[in-house]
């Protein structure tokens, strides 16, 4: 296992060098994998899994668009395609691939199946950290591990299709068998990780909902619409205000950032930019600061995890998701991005 000193502070990381694929492939040659749930992640991991020669299998509630998606995907019902039950009950390695509150739904079928020596796989700490409110309760003779990929299952497929990796953190919960740590390295080899990052189950879920919450999602949505909504009222036109605000920022800049860091993208900017944005920049985390720390108190108490049970177990809950998306990409200023997004020269 690497060390790697992140900016002072050691941490250990697992290469690609180090543990091969074929290293990986070793290890869980014996095993089933059963891919529940066949969403965002599902799709992205099976299918990754599937092409680097692993044996998986897709278990997902029939009649549903999804089922039909793993078909064209190529997974065949009966042989590699299945009933949740079913998918269960063959897997040794099960994969709760489920949306977080549907996994409560479901735990009780899944926890039958998971006889003594099964794996219980998560891309995420929240079942098990926030077992309080979601009953999702191990046997004991059972191994629980986690490989979470830092990013969205499209990207992560994206990334495996073009010959590289996306990073992800991984964590052993569980370990009945002696061979948690391996399997979990196996599985995030597997499921197409570049690098892979230690953590535990509860530092992976407080982060992962604090930065999606955050920067990575909502900071980023409210703090577009408010300066979207600041040049408009100024006068500016919709084109201008997205450009100086959105098209800028994706096309140019954060890939700057993104390649080299904040100061590499700064320093190819002007000086009037530079001494403006240094200038400003402590505003705006002296103004978020607070927020953030509503925000973390909010995942750490539980109340992050209880809304998205309470609001995901609601009858009609994707129509109501969707009827919210409705309403952004309905809005000027993504109207306007849609436009601009056309008038990109290639
Ligand atoms: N979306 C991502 O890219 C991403 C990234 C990293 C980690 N994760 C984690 O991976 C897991 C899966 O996330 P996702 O976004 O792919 O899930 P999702 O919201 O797309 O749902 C996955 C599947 O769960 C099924 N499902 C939901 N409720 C059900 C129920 N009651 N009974 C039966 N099936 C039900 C849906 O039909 C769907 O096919 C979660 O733990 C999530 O936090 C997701
Ligand atoms: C892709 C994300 C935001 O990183 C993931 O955490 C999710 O919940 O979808
Ligand atoms: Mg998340
Ligand atoms: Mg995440």
């Amino acid at each position: 296992m690497a060390k790697i000193n992140f900016g002072g502070v050691e941490e250990t990381v697992v290469t690609r060098e180090e543990y091969p694929l074929a290293k990986a492939q070793e290890t869980l040659k014996d095993e089933v994998i059963a891919v529940i749930g066949y969403g965002v992640q599902g799709p992205g991991q099976a299918l990754n899994m599937r092409d680097n020669g692993f044996n998986v299998i897709v278990g997902q509630r029939k009649d549903s668009p999804s089922f039909e998606r793993a078909k064209q995907d190529g997974f065949v019902e009966g042989e590699t395609l299945f009933s949740i039950e079913e998918a269960a009950e063959r897997g040794t390695i099960i994969c709760n691939l489920l949306s977080d509150a549907g996994q409560i739904a479901v735990w009780p079928t899944l926890k039958e199946r998971l006889t003594a020596g099964k794996t219980l796989y998560f891309s995420h700490g929240f079942g098990i950290t926030f077992k309080e409110q979601t009953q999702i309760v191990p046997p004991a003779d059972v191994d629980v591990i986690l490989v979470a990929p830092k990013g969205s299952g499209t990207s992560l497929r994206r990334l495996f299709l073009e010959g590289g990796g996306l990073n992800s953190s991984f964590a052993v919960f569980q370990d009945a068998t002696g061979k948690a740590y391996e399997k979990a390295i196996a599985m995030g080899i597997g499921v197409g990780s570049g690098y892979l990052f230690e953590t535990d189950f509860k530092k992976e879920v407080y982060s992962d909902l604090t930065g999606e919450r955050g920067v990575l999602m909502g900071a980023l949505a409210g703090i577009i619409e408010a300066q979207y909504q600041v040049l408009r009222q100024r006068g500016h036109s919709p084109s201008e205000a997205f450009n100086e605000t959105v098209e800028e920022l994706t096309q140019s800049l954060v890939p700057l950032v993104g390649e080299n860091g904040m100061d590499w993208m700064f320093s190819n900017c002007s000086v009037t930019a530079q001494r403006g944005a240094l200038d400003w920049k402590g505003k705006f985390r002296e103004a978020t600061l607070p927020v953030l720390n509503d925000l973390y108190d909010s995942v750490a108490s539980g109340k992050e995890a209880a809304r998205t049970i309470q609001r995901g177990s609601t009858p009609g809950y994707r129509q109501e998701l969707e009827a919210e998306l409705k309403e952004v990409r309905e809005s000027e200023l993504w109207q306007t991005g849609a436009v601009v997004r056309k008038l990109r020269s290639k």
